[in-house]
């Protein structure tokens, strides 16, 4: 049976080279790039066909910090296949990112540098906005936004004769100290970008609890240092042509510095072909690059309390409520 996979933020970057590498594999996918920009998609769509022109791509218009549109994709992905074999969950953004340099400079010098290039904990920040639905755009994007999409899938991931696996494309930039259950959106703080992805490997340890048993296994990646139009945002574009030299040095002795898409959709790429009942629901998968260029998977385990994880779910689920409910009153209203 041809396997259905789904792809959110895939016209470019790591969810590109993702769907690149997937076809080269199984060329009989049934691919669905799901994109907010149907220019893009369709450029993406393209370009998957003319390197692989007997596979299927098809593309749907998802924007996964609104709303309504999860829900109208959900509607069609429902209407267009009767299973979703993997879910890759891969749309994200890092907004206004603000390096700070002091710390940076500061950092070169300490012991934890290695840690600082692998999870740039410490140097950077964002500034946030606010969707059209008033949540916070990271949270609303890089987790409410999924975590509503597989709501909505649950009756075709959910299926009785085959496992099928949820993929988050996280970070190492998670960190725990940057998420808290009473300010789940990060309203506070100035570090939306590493909550939210915190907050994403709690919902997979939560959602392999609830759903395991119905056969939905739910993994997290760090596909390392990648330099993609999220990364270019985070200094001028005449900086990282500067510096380009000096990060392809790094990457000799930094394996985090995986630097290609097509090397940070090793992690993502592995988890396709692995048994999704033999991963550990505990463990972040990274993608790494040797200073030979040689790419491999290795499992970290995360800093994860599983109470945490199920409160956080508990709380998505009565925002959820709470939308769906001013949903249809504004419904109700306009009728
Ligand atoms: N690059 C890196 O070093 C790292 C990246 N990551 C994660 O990898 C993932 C992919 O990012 P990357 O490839 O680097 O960056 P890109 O900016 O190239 O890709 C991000 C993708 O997400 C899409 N996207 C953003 N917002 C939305 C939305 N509201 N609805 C639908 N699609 C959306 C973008 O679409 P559009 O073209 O329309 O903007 C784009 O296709 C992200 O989750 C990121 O956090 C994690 C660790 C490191
Ligand atoms: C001279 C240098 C090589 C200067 C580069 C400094 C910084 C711009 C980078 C150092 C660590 C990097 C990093 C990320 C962005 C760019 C740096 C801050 C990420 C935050 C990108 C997105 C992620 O999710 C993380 C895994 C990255 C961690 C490291």
């Amino acid at each position: 049976m041809r396997k259905v996979v789904l792809v959110t933020g895939a016209n470019s970057g790591i969810g590109l080279a993702l769907c690149e590498r997937l076809l080269t594999q199984d060329s009989q996918l049934q691919l669905c790039l799901a994109c907010r920009n149907m220019h893009r998609a369709e450029a993406a769509q393209h370009a998957l066909l003319t390197s692989h022109p007997e596979a299927e791509v098809a593309v749907l218009n998802l924007d996964v910090g609104n709303i309504h549109s999860v829900l109208r994709a959900a509607q069609d992905v429902k209407l267009r296949y009767n299973r979703l074999d993997y879910i890759y969950l891969n749309a994200g953004i890092m907004p206004n990112p603000q390096l700070d340099f002091k710390a940076f400079f500061k950092g070169l010098f300490s012991s934890n540098v290695i840690n600082m290039f692998a999870t740039a904990e410490g140097i950077l920040t964002q500034k946030d906005n606010i969707t059209s639905d008033g949540l916070q755009e990271v949270f609303a994007t890089n987790l409410f936004g999924h975590f509503l999409l597989v709501r909505e899938l649950e009756p075709l991931l959910c299926q009785p004769d085959k496992a099928s696996q949820v993929i988050w494309t996280s970070s190492s930039n998670a960190h725990r100290s940057a998420f808290s259950l009473e300010d789940l959106q990060h309203q506070k703080g100035t570090e939306p970008y590493s909550s939210s992805k915190y907050a994403s490997d709690l919902l997979s340890v939560a959602l392999n609890r609830k759903h395991n048993q119905q056969g939905v296994y739910s993994s997290v990646i760090c596909p390392g240092l990648v330099m993609t139009n999220l990364t270019y945002g985070i200094l001028p574009s005449f900086f990282w042509t500067l510096i380009m030299p000096i990060m392809w040095l790094i990457r000799i002795f930094t394996n985090t510095f995986t630097l290609t898409p097509y090397n940070g959709a090793e992690a993502l790429f592995w988890l396709f072909m692995q048994k999704p009942e033999s991963l550990d629901p505990l463990v972040k998968y990274h993608s790494l690059t040797s200073g030979l260029g040689n790419n491999y998977t290795q499992p970290h385990k995360m800093d994860i309390d599983e109470d945490t994880s199920e409160a956080l779910y508990e709380k998505l689920r009565d925002l959820e409520d709470k939308l769906r409910r001013k949903l249809a009153e504004e419904e109700h209203q306009n009728q």
